[in-house]
Order: C-alpha cells, then structure tokens, then sequence
C-alpha cells in the first residue's frame, strides 16, 4: 500500500488492527486496518450502508450508547487501547470530539452553546475569551459577535453548523470525527465549512464521512474507500477496500473498484 511521503508511522493518532463491528449478531463492518494521521484530513468514502459512520463512532466508543453494538479487533489511540477497562469514555470524547450530520445546537444562547460544554469539563479559565478563541477558529465571530445572547438556534443552517464546529473545539480536542457535516448545508456554506477545515488541520486532526466525491478530493489528504459485500443471510457487510494519499485514490487507485466508485460508475 502507498503512504504519503510527507507523514510517518510515528504521526499515527488513531489506529485500527483488524476491526469488526457488529450490531447484536449482525456484522456490519469486517477486518478494518487503518492508520489515522496527525494534523491530516482523512476522508471516508463508500455507498450508503458500507459502515462508513459506523467506524466512524467507534473511534469515540459513540456505538457504546447502542444496545448490542461491539466491536473485535482493536483500536488505540496515541498507542493506548481505546477499549481498555482503564480509559473513560467521557474523557475519551473530550479528546475526539464530533460533528454530526445535522447541526444540533442546544436549545440555549450561542455563548451557552460553547460555554457549556466547557464548563462541564471544569473549565477554569476566562470563559468569555474561551467563547470568543472558539467561534473566531470556526470562523464564525464577525457573524455572531453582536448576537451572543440570542438562541443558537435561530442561525441559518450554516453558521448553526459552525457554531458546532465551535462547541466541539472549545474543549479542546486533538481528533475531531465528522459525520458528514455539509450534506444539510447549501453550496456557499459548504464552501465556508471546507475552508475552516483546511485551516483547523493545522491544529487538529480530522476524519470526515463524507457522500460527495469533490469535496473527499478537495479537502482530504487521505481518503479510505469502503464498500459493502452480499453475506449469506442476505445482509450487506462493510469493507475497507482501499486506504491511500486522496490524489492516488481519485487519479491511479490500486483497486479497480475504487476506480469505479470514483468516476461515478457505481455507487
Ligand atoms: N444503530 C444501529 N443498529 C443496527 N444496525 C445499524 C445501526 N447503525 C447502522 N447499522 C447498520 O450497519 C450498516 C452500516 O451502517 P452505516 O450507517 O455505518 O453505513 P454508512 O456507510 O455510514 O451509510 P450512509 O452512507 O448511508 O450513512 C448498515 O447495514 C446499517 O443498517
């Protein structure tokens, strides 16, 4: 397999050895290896159901919350067991933060919004400098500077989303997960969205789900491709087909179903 010349195992934040996933007895992923990249944006690619998200949630043990869901196989972060009895969820998700599909505001001021979760996790610091260092990163305070009283949810759809961006970075994580987190966004905010994300990888990395082909090819580093295969009982199960640097998946990929996928022949 190819690497990017420019990163190193020693770069590696997250790390997958042979992962399944499984809802009660349905295995929905199978056999994922992959190597998460500091400071790089790492997108997953793939047709619906191929276990793109679910992989996704397992970096923050989010599918803990699901009735019957677990995983075989393992997965460290910073070298540590991720499923260890040892290690705390909750601190776990403070380190690798996410950002859903939706934007999903509290139902509280835009200040509250950010505030929150800070002080939650303790923070001790000058809250409203904390509020202000967290919407200027999501690239949102000339927006809202004049408005942080008012209800998080009366922004449009974008600046909504950004305003989650914010909340996510306010407690400071090192790996921010992202469930595609422009398909409810129109084209100009998705535009917005892609740009902070060039910006925020120089402080953090990113893993980004994500449907829509240009924007894997315009904003990512890496780019893992999954499918999904026909199982004997008649349901799908999800795969890792290929996982190299963006510009070799979507100009000379090593698998001639990546090429199909990329150039919209299946999918
Ligand atoms: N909470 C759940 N309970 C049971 N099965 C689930 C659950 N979430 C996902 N699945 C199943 O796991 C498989 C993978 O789903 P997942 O949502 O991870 O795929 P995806 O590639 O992200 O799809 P999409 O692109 O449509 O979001 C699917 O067969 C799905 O039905």
């Amino acid at each position: 397999m190819l690497f990017n010349t420019t990163v190193t195992a020693t770069d590696t934040v997250l790390q997958t050895d042979n992962l399944s996933v499984f809802y009660g007895n349905f295995k929905a992923v199978r056999d994922v290896n992959l190597n998460i990249y500091k400071n790089k944006i790492t997108a997953f690619i793939g047709p619906s159901g191929c276990g793109k998200s679910t992989v996704l949630r397992c970096f923050n043990r989010l599918n803990d919350l699901i009735p019957g869901a677990h995983i075989e196989g393992r997965i460290t972060f910073q070298e540590t067991d991720i499923y260890d009895r040892r290690v705390d969820p909750v601190e776990l998700r403070r380190r690798i933060g996410m950002v859903f599909q939706r934007p999903n505001p509290f139902p509280k001021s835009i200040y509250e919004n950010i505030a929150f979760g800070a002080r939650i996790n303790g923070y001790q610091g000058d809250m409203d400098e904390l509020v202000e260092r967290a919407i200027r990163q999501a690239a949102l305070w000339d927006e809202v500077k004049d408005k942080l009283k008012q209800s998080g949810l009366s922004l449009s759809g974008g600046q909504q989303q950004r305003l989650c961006i914010a909340r996510a970075l306010a407690i400071e994580p090192e790996v921010i997960l992202m469930d595609e987190p422009c398909s409810a966004l129109d084209p100009i905010s998705t535009l917005r969205v892609e740009e902070l994300l060039m910006e925020l990888k120089e402080k953090y990395t990113i893993i980004i789900v994500t449907h829509n082909m240009q924007q894997a090819s315009r904003v990512s580093d890496m780019t893992a491709f999954y499918n999904a295969q026909a199982t004997e009982k008649g349901g799908k199960m999800g795969y890792l087909v290929e996982y190299n640097p963006t510009e070799v998946i979507f100009q000379s990929p090593e698998q001639q179903a990546t090429q199909e996928y990329v150039s919209g022949r299946f999918g």
